[in-house]
């Protein structure tokens, strides 16, 4: 794909993303100061005060000039609610250029799951630049009316602003076409290409192609693509979904092969975790409060958990699932991820470059994951109030002889000053008995605690224990030691909680929404650098080869239970408790 204009284009982009970010810095900077909040619809509506350090808010519409009159007079600019606005304002508004955005594999189910409906979001937001189209490409034949249909049955409104939804709807459904052809047929994006061009119009034109097709064929679309739909005068960026490869070798094949067609800029390595709201506060909570990152290191904390669980199968996934498994599908991506920006050292700014950077340095300080640092498990049928639920090797696309896990335990090791002898600890399961997403920070004991006999002779549950539950119902919090009232002296363990949803009345965006609107602005920081991958995949492969060619046999578990009782004796051996676990979670 042609890239000489990526840069050209992309540095008007970050632009706007980079004036995304300093309007956060200069909120977050304004002391004793009235703030309203424009919303979209321009009207003030989210007012924040600011006064001697405190922070209130109101969702009551300001109706009063005078009052209004006064917040102007005392303020600066607004945030949140109209990050979307000014973005689009910077360049999006511009009426010499457009964004066209190829969904390749439009009729799958991760379109349709995911990236239509943020697509949609994000128009809804006004985020979307004033002139974009989005196309559908895929093999099965559709009109641009059917692939209208279909999309329109995946979108939802957002839940505090539903009233001109199907107006929106009716809008966004007005720009999405759709084009049929073969992934491999350079004739067939020739033409792609074509209609591509009518919409632009003579404008500048950007192009974001989405591969949302399955491995194996993401080389001939890219090739198709760039040979035959590249922008010829904007900037062109392809978003590659996982899984990159299966091991470093069809990794580095895969990057090989991308790299033919496109320079590493245009190539935007998804990995949709990094798009989620907590994830991206990780490094917010941990370097910019001065009560977490001095304790970062190996002399406050005892072991760090980083877990992650389904209480459903593979269901309908079991032929993509079976050559993967769960490490490949969960923790040589998303848990890892997570590990490399909990863990690694202060960036030299929030640049996209920087943070990677940081980022590489600790994965490629990480010892190769040992098989005996390791558990694995596949779960079996189990009956239930009557129901029975199936084993992975019920599912028709599995084989019945499948060794595949669906659950896996680790402890892995960071071989550096601020990390020497700190088991981080992974686990990732499919039908257990709960869906979630958390990290667990236990602290170390406190030396010499007066308290000591007040907690009994289990010290372990007096420790500080932070945790981050990024999905469902987001939460920090934080457990701590605290005097139970009376006149006695009998200490408990009570949570300082930050609950999103009773704090922040705005709904959580999809990380796909994120995630698309940087590959738009080319904002790199939430995407895997090729050096970061091959760094990941260097701590996975052996083990991975290793528990093939040995053909280790997974613990079984029964559906919906808590998973393999070896994940217990695995966190034994590094003095650990799994948080998740314990009584008071
Ligand atoms: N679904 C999910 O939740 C997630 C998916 N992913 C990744 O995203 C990508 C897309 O996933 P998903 O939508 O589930 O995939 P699908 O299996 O639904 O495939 C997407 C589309 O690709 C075409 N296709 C499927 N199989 C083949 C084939 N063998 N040869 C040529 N074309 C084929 C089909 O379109 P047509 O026949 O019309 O051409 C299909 O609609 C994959 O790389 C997947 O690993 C990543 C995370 C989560
Ligand atoms: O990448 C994947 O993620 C999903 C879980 O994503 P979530 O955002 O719903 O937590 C997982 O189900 C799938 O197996 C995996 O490929």
């Amino acid at each position: 794909m042609s890239t000489l204009s990526s840069s050209h284009c992309s540095a008007s982009y970050s632009s706007t993303s980079n004036a995304r970010r300093q309007r956060s810095t200069k909120l977050s900077s304004i002391p004793k100061r009235f703030v309203p909040v424009k919303s979209a619809r321009n009207s003030y509506q989210n007012v924040v005060l600011l006064q001697d350090g405190a922070v209130s808010s109101t969702m009551a519409p300001i109706e009063n000039d005078s009052t209004l009159k006064k917040l102007k007079d005392g303020l600066l600019s607004a945030t949140s609610s109209e990050e979307c606005e000014d973005v689009v304002g910077f360049d999006g508004n511009d009426k010499n250029s457009t964004v066209s955005i190829t969904v390749v594999g439009a009729s799958g189910d991760l379109a349709k799951k995911k990236i239509f409906p943020a697509l949609f979001a994000l128009f809804y937001e006004d985020c979307l630049p004033e002139h974009f189209t989005v196309f559908g490409y895929a093999r099965s034949k559709m009109t641009d009316a059917e692939l209208r249909n279909m999309v329109s049955k995946t979108l939802t409104c957002r839940i505090d602003k539903r009233e001109n939804c199907g107006e929106k709807m009716e809008q966004f459904l007005k720009r999405c076409f759709y084009h049929s052809g073969q992934y491999d047929s350079e004739d067939n994006f020739t033409e792609l290409d074509k209609k591509l061009k009518e919409h632009e119009a003579g404008r500048v034109s950007n192009r974001l192609f989405y591969l949302s097709i399955p491995p194996n064929i993401f080389i001939d679309a890219v090739k198709c693509a760039s040979l035959s739909a590249s922008s010829a005068n904007g900037w062109t960026r392809v978003i590659v979904e996982k899984p990159f490869g299966r091991d470093s070798e069809s990794s580095a094949a895969l990057t090989n092969g991308l790299k033919q067609y496109l320079a590493e800029d245009q190539i935007f390595r998804i990995d949709h975790y990094l798009g989620k709201e907590l994830v991206e506060n990780l490094s917010v909570l941990r370097f910019s409060n001065l009560i977490f990152e001095p304790l970062w290191s190996r002399q406050y904390i005892r072991n760090v958990q980083f877990i992650f669980s389904e209480d459903f199968g593979t269901e309908g996934r079991g032929g993509y699932f079976d050559n993967y498994g769960i490490i490949r599908d969960i923790m040589q991506n998303h848990l890892l991820q997570i590990l490399a920006l909990f863990a690694m050292e202060t960036p030299v700014s929030l640049d996209a470059e920087d943070i990677r950077n940081e980022k590489v340095k600790v994965l490629r300080s990480m010892r190769p994951l040992q098989l005996e640092d390791v558990v694995i498990g596949q779960y079996k049928s189990h009956t239930k109030g009557g129901v029975t639920y199936p084993a992975y090797t019920d599912d028709k696309t599995v084989p019945k002889d499948s060794l595949t896990p669906t659950f896996a335990a680790a402890a892995l090791f960071i071989d550096n000053a601020r990390w020497d002898g700190v088991p981080f600890l992974m686990k990732a399961g499919k039908a257990l008995h709960t869906k979630g997403a958390e990290i667990r920070v236990q602290f170390r004991h406190v030396p010499g605690n007066l308290y000591n006999r007040n907690f009994g002779t289990d010290l372990d549950r007096a420790t500080n224990e932070l945790v981050i539950r990024v999905q469902p119902d987001e939460a920090i919090y934080l457990k701590i030691n605290n005097k139970v009232p009376g006149l006695g002296m009998r200490l408990d363990r009570s949570n300082l909680n930050l609950h999103y949803a009773a704090r922040y009345s705005k709904e959580i965006p999809d990380a796909y929404e994120r995630l698309l609107l940087d590959a738009i602005e080319g904002e790199r920081r939430l995407f895997i650098r090729s050096d970061e991958l091959d760094a990941a995949w260097a701590l996975f492969t052996p083990l991975l080869k290793e528990l093939e060619e040995k053909k280790i046999i997974p613990e079984y578990y029964p559906h919906g239970s808590r998973g393999p009782v070896g994940a217990h004796y695995l966190a034994a051996r590094y003095n650990v408790r799994w948080g998740d676990l314990s009584i008071e979670q």
